[in-house]
C-alpha cells in the first residue's frame, strides 16, 4: 500500500467511526478547511473496491446518446439524482424483507455508494435520505473538489431509530472548479399553507467556462399512498419558489428529486405542465420520448413487492438539451430479491444525465 493509499485509507476509516459532529447544524455550505487535502478519485475508488472485495462486481450501466439538435462547444454538465437510502431507515424502518442485514452494513454500503458516484463522476450530485453528511459525504466529497450543502428534514424519521446518525435530508454537491455559487436557498416545503416535514435546496450556479447561469434544485416529497394531495401541494409550493428564483423562467432550471409519485399523479402533471417549461429527462430513453422508465425503485418489503417510477430529473426544455442518459439496471441485474442488495446500495436507482445549454442567444427556458 503506497503512501497516498494509506493516507486515503485513514481518511476512509475515519469516516466510519466519527459521530455526526455537527448533526444539529441547520446546513453547511463551506468546505471544512481540515478536509481540504485533495483526494485522487481513482485512489478512493480503489480503496472502496478493496473494502468491497468480497462483494459481487458492480453491474455495467451504459450511457445512451440522445439525439439533440443543439450541438454544444462546451463540455456537458453531468447531473446525478439519487435517493441513497438513509442508513437508519434501511436498518430500522424500511422493512426490506429479502435484503440480508449484512448487505446493509454501513462500512461497506458507504463504499458502494461512493463507488457509484466515482464511477460516473457527476459535476452536480443531488441526494435524498442523506444521514451521513457531516461524517462521510461532506468531508470526502469536499476533498474530491465538491462544495456541498445539506438541509435536514425538520422531523426526520431517522431520529426514531435507535443508534441513529442524525436526521436525514437532501444534499446538493457541485464541482467547485466548474461552477461558482451565485445564490442558495434552503426551502421548507408548505402544503395548504402549513409547513411540512419535506425540504428542498435550490442553488443558482454560474458555469466558469461559459459564464451561463442555471438553477439546480433537489427535493424529496412526502412518501406513501394516501398523501397524493399533500405531494401535489408540496410540488406547487416548490414550483412557486422556483418561479421566483429563476425570475419567471429566465434562468434555466434542473430539478432532481424523489417525488414519491408515479407519472399518473397530480404533482407530476403540475411539473409537466408548468409555465417553467419543463420536461422529464428520463422520458427521452423511451422509444417515443413520451414514456417514463418502468421503474426507478424496486424493493420487497414485509408488506409486499413495490416497483415504482418515483424519481425524476426535470429540466428547462427550451434552454437545455439532454445529450445522454445512463440506462437503468435491468430486471435480471436487479435480481429476484430486488433492492437494496449486495450489488446495489439503495432501493432507488441513480439517474444520471449529461446536459448542455442550447446555443441560441435569445433562447429562453
Ligand atoms: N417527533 C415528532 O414530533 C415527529 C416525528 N415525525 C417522524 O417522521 C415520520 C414521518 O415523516 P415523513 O417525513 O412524513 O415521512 P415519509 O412518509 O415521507 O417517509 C419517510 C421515509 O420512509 C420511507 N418509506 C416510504 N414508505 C415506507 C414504508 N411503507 N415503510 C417504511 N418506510 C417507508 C420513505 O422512503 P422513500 O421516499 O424512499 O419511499 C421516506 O424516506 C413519522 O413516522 C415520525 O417518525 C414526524 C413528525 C413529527
Ligand atoms: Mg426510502
Amino acid at each position: 500500500m503506497g503512501n497516498g493509499t494509506s493516507r486515503l485509507y485513514s481518511a476512509l476509516t475515519k469516516t466510519l467511526n466519527s459521530s455526526a459532529a455537527a448533526q444539529h447544524a441547520e446546513y453547511l455550505e463551506s468546505p471544512d478547511p481540515e478536509h481540504l487535502e485533495p483526494i485522487d478519485p481513482k485512489e478512493l475508488l480503489e480503496e472502496c473496491r478493496a473494502v468491497l472485495h468480497r462483494r459481487p462486481p458492480r453491474y455495467q450501466r451504459d450511457f445512451v446518446a440522445l439525439r439533440t439538435d443543439h450541438p454544444s462547444s462546451h463540455p456537458p454538465i453531468r447531473v446525478m439524482q439519487w435517493n441513497i437510502l438513509a442508513q437508519a431507515l434501511g436498518e430500522g424502518k424500511d422493512n426490506f424483507a429479502q435484503c440480508p442485514v449484512e448487505a446493509l452494513k454501513w462500512e461497506e454500503r458507504k463504499c458502494l455508494i461512493l463507488e457509484e458516484i466515482l464511477a460516473y463522476q457527476p459535476d452536480i450530485l443531488c441526494l435524498q435520505e442523506v444521514d451521513h453528511y457531516f461524517d462521510t459525504f461532506q468531508p470526502l466529497l469536499s476533498r474530491l473538489g465538491y462544495q456541498g450543502t445539506f438541509f435536514p428534514k425538520p422531523w426526520s424519521p431517522c431520529l426514531d431509530v435507535e443508534h441513529n446518525n442524525g436526521p436525514d435530508g437532501c444534499a446538493l454537491f457541485f464541482l467547485q472548479n466548474r461552477f461558482k455559487l451565485v445564490h442558495s436557498a434552503n426551502i421548507r416545503l408548505t402544503a395548504m399553507a402549513l409547513k411540512t416535514n419535506q425540504v428542498a435546496i435550490a442553488q443558482t450556479l454560474e458555469c466558469k467556462e461559459s459564464s451561463r447561469q442555471f438553477c439546480i434544485a433537489v427535493t424529496h416529497l412526502k412518501a406513501r399512498t394516501g398523501w397524493e394531495q399533500f405531494r401535489s401541494a408540496q410540488g406547487c409550493d416548490l414550483l412557486r419558489n422556483l418561479q421566483n428564483i429563476t425570475q419567471g423562467a429566465k434562468i434555466p432550471l434542473i430539478i432532481c428529486g424523489d417525488f414519491n409519485a408515479e407519472p399518473t399523479e397530480e404533482v407530476y402533471r403540475h411539473f409537466a405542465s408548468s409555465s417553467l417549461n419543463l420536461n422529464s429527462a428520463y422520458k427521452l430513453l423511451s422509444a417515443d420520448g413520451q414514456s417514463e422508465p418502468p421503474y426507478t425503485t424496486w424493493k420487497i418489503r414485509t408488506s409486499g413487492e413495490s416497483r415504482h417510477t418515483l424519481d425524476y430529473i426535470w429540466y428547462s426544455k427550451h434552454a437545455l438539451s439532454v445529450q445522454s442518459a445512463l440506462d437503468l439496471l435491468t430486471e435480471e441485474q436487479i435480481g429476484p430479491n430486488r433492492l437494496p442488495s449486495f450489488n446495489y446500495p439503495s432501493d432507488h436507482l441513480s439517474l444520471v444525465c449529461d446536459f448542455s445549454f442550447n446555443e441560441e442567444p435569445d433562447g429562453l427556458s
